[in-house]
């Protein structure tokens, strides 16, 4: 609680000063409190606190809140939500998305991109079932998202931090509809299973997206592409990312291997580290491009993504032996 009074004391750095605009935002630069300020900054610049009368004080203690119910695992931490949060926040404002968006879909997907891996344990969904652990049997599909989404909604309702306090319980129903579509939207399960129909309405040149099924399958397309947005980043940070996102991985094949006495997928398999590279460059043509293609279809502001992700795959194909 003293931490939400001394950071809601502290003045809010401005979004200039700290580069929120920029696609090629790197977190490494900031200290902890200054990404909590960052965070508080992307909710001021898209006037939400004066809009749905947030206090100051209540989205300090909500934002650290959900920063110290990330665990400190290599990877999926609070800095890789923060990021997938900046990426959002770039995409709406810099990249032009916010001309299609409410101030209930805003509020909701910056709410759901800096959720969206809460209590993450470093290993994926299929790791859970192998363990038997407790979330699978709650959950036995986007297990780690539904417990991601409980957590955000924990988290909300805990007195003080409740940023949607002064909604109408008709907006605030609408706003967790957003933010639970938009959390589970990020097990790329469910990218694979919703890619066919968002292709078919990019390619049928819809431009209104406007009745609620297809905002729905837009909103979770931006939660997949913040999501893997590091993928588009300049190299010197997709590099650093990319062994972070390794070392996770490499950490769950050990336990696969040595404890579960099971074989990693070649992707958490440390022995195959040098097909790193080759992996990379799959990962990139089956999930990346085809989705930063399409949402610069819809959005010529968002081709920034595109075209980093593909200098990235240059970048990984040169590095194949
Ligand atoms: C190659 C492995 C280590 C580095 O990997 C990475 N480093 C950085 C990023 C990034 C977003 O910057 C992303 C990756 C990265 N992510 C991957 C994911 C999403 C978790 N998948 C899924 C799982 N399914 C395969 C079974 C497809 N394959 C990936 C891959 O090959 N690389
Ligand atoms: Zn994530």
């Amino acid at each position: 609680e003293e931490d939400a009074q001394r950071v809601s004391q502290i003045s809010v750095p401005e979004a200039s000063q700290l580069r929120l605009y920029a696609w090629e935002f790197n977190d490494m630069v900031l200290t902890d409190d200054e990404t909590v300020l960052a965070s508080v900054r992307m909710f001021m610049e898209l006037d939400l606190p004066r809009k749905l009368q947030i206090p100051h004080d209540v989205i300090c203690r909500w934002v650290l809140s959900v920063k110290k119910n990330y665990r400190p695992v290599i990877y999926h931490n609070w800095r890789h939500a923060f990021n997938v949060a900046q990426t959002m926040f770039s995409m709406l404002t810099t990249g032009g998305l916010n001309a299609r968006m409410s101030d209930l879909e805003r509020i909701g997907l910056l709410i759901a991109c800096l959720s969206h891996d809460l209590d993450h344990r470093g290993t994926n969904n299929a790791f859970q079932a192998k363990v038997d652990a407790p979330l699978a049997k709650l959950y036995t599909t986007s297990t780690l998202e539904h417990h991601h989404f409980d957590q955000c909604i924990m988290i909300i309702q805990t007195e003080g931090n409740n940023i949607l306090q002064a909604l109408s319980p008709d907006d605030y129903k609408l706003v967790v509809h957003y933010i639970e579509s938009a959390i589970l939207s990020t097990d790329l399960a469910l990218y694979f299973r919703k890619r066919g129909e968002f292709q078919k309405l990019v390619e049928a040149n819809e431009k209104q997206w406007t009745d609620s099924g297809k905002k729905d399958l837009l909103r979770g397309m931006m939660m997949t592409a913040c999501d893997v947005a590091a993928i588009c980043k300049p190299w010197e940070i997709q590099q650093v990312v990319a062994k972070l996102v390794a070392s996770e991985f490499f950490q769950q094949g050990d336990i696969e291997r040595n404890q579960l006495h099971v074989e990693p997928i070649p992707m958490m398999d440390r022995g195959k580290k040098d097909e790193l590279p080759k992996m990379q460059v799959g990962f990139i043509d089956s999930i990346c491009l085809p989705l930063y293609k399409m949402l610069s279809d819809v959005d010529s502001g968002l081709s920034p993504l595109y075209d980093g992700c593909k200098r990235n795959r240059d970048n990984w194909e040169k590095l194949q032996e």
